[in-house]
């Protein structure tokens, strides 16, 4: 497995940065934080764009900082490229041009181009001026480009946020679709933690210019929620709807179903209810979320409930802090966020690898972003 290294102490006025931190680069690797934290500023340290007062950087074995040696390797021979939230695409060179820039530069380049240029759909835009490109296919072409020219990391920083919440999801997918057939390895930085939790298995979490949290996502969500750091919520892969009375388009966005209701089916098989006016009908997939403090538990199967979502479960993860208790629980492989209080977990007394029925309003599902066809 390889690390990314990161040893440094900075001061900018009055912002001190201290991180030192050993990263494995497997999966995505998440890093989260509210604005001001400190994220683009330890993400330019680590791409060379600023120095840090002492410190030492190393990615994947090879030193890129260790400043009592005096060494600094330049920005540009540290094979690192960014994807940030405004492209900076050429605009003089057509959408071929543009996705072959870095390259040129590689002795001896791995990726089948042509490969990845098809699975991201660019290959009917090869020779568009990207002055005609949407906003969406525009950062599609950024994220290709910089994938294409091999780096050792590639840095994803808010590259979604500028977006509109269409195409979200679409470049969301592309990202994992694209770390799936290379491996590559990435650093996704955003203060979106729905947007972490779709794509990353591990997350760091920044404050004040340190890292204060780390580990596998769940764990972290769970602890960030008990320290009332975030709001957590449940994020669901949508693969289809398909109630059958489901016909006829029903105001600007939605189909209504049978009582306002829209019947949507997760990858893993799970059927669940939203509200007409929660989800923009697509024949894409979608993605939906449920805030942890809209699922309730029972310990047994719910009788005559007025509460259309109804799931079986196994608790896998408690957490408590102070009068709050976060559950994590797995329905059908899918984990679900549901919290309490710490007076209903001792009253149901309840435990992990228990078995558990968790309960959830139409309304409370909602639709993340969508994705068109
Ligand atoms: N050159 C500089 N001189 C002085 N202070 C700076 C400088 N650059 C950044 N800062 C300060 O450092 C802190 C961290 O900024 P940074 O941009 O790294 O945060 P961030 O987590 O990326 O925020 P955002 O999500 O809003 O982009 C902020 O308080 C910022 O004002």
């Amino acid at each position: 497995m390889s690390y990314l290294d990161v040893n440094i102490k900075a001061q900018l006025a009055n912002f001190s940065l201290a991180i030192e931190e050993r990263i494995p680069l497997t999966g995505i690797v998440g890093l989260f934080g509210h604005s001001g934290a400190g994220k683009s500023t330890l993400l330019k340290t680590i791409a060379g764009l600023k120095t840090p007062a002492v410190g030492d950087i190393t990615l994947a074995g090879t030193k890129l900082l260790a400043t009592k040696e005096r060494l600094n390797v330049a920005s540009k021979h540290r094979r690192i490229v960014g994807v940030f939230q405004q492209d900076s695409l050429f605009p003089h060179l057509n959408v071929r041009d543009n996705l072959l820039f870095g390259r040129k530069r590689l002795p001896s380049p791995t990726l089948d181009a042509d490969k990845i240029i098809e699975q991201a759909g660019l290959t009917l835009l090869l020779d568009r001026k990207v002055t005609y490109l949407s906003g969406g296919e525009r950062q599609k072409v950024a994220l290709v480009q910089a994938i294409l020219a091999e780096p050792k990391l590639l840095i994803l920083d808010e590259p979604v946020t500028a977006l509109d919440r269409q195409n979200k999801l679409a470049i969301l997918q592309l990202i994992k679709s694209l770390y799936l057939t290379t491996q590559m390895p990435m650093l996704f930085v955003s203060h979106n933690m729905s947007e972490h939790e779709f794509l990353c298995e591990q997350l760091y979490v920044m404050e004040n210019g340190q890292i204060i949290q780390r580990g596998e996502i769940s764990g972290v969500v769970g602890q960030l929620t008990q320290e009332q750091r975030i709001v957590p919520q449940t994020v669901l892969k949508i693969e289809q709807t398909d109630l059958p009375e489901q016909k006829g388009l029903a105001g600007q966005n939605g189909l209504a179903g049978q009582n306002g209701l829209v019947q949507l089916r997760t990858p893993n098989g799970l059927e669940l209810y939203t509200l007409s006016d929660r989800i923009i009908f697509n024949q894409g997939s979608s993605v939906c979320s449920i805030l942890a403090s809209d699922i309730s538990v029972c310990t047994s199967p719910p009788d005559h409930s007025s509460i259309v979502n109804q799931l079986s479960g196994i608790i896998t993860h408690i957490s408590v802090h102070q009068h709050q208790a976060l559950l994590t629980v797995n329905c059908s492989g899918q984990e679900f966020f549901s919290a309490i209080t710490s007076y209903s977990l001792s009253q149901l007394a309840l435990a992990v690898n228990q078995p558990i029925y968790l309960q959830f309003k139409a309304s409370a599902l909602q639709q993340l972003a969508y994705q068109g066809d």
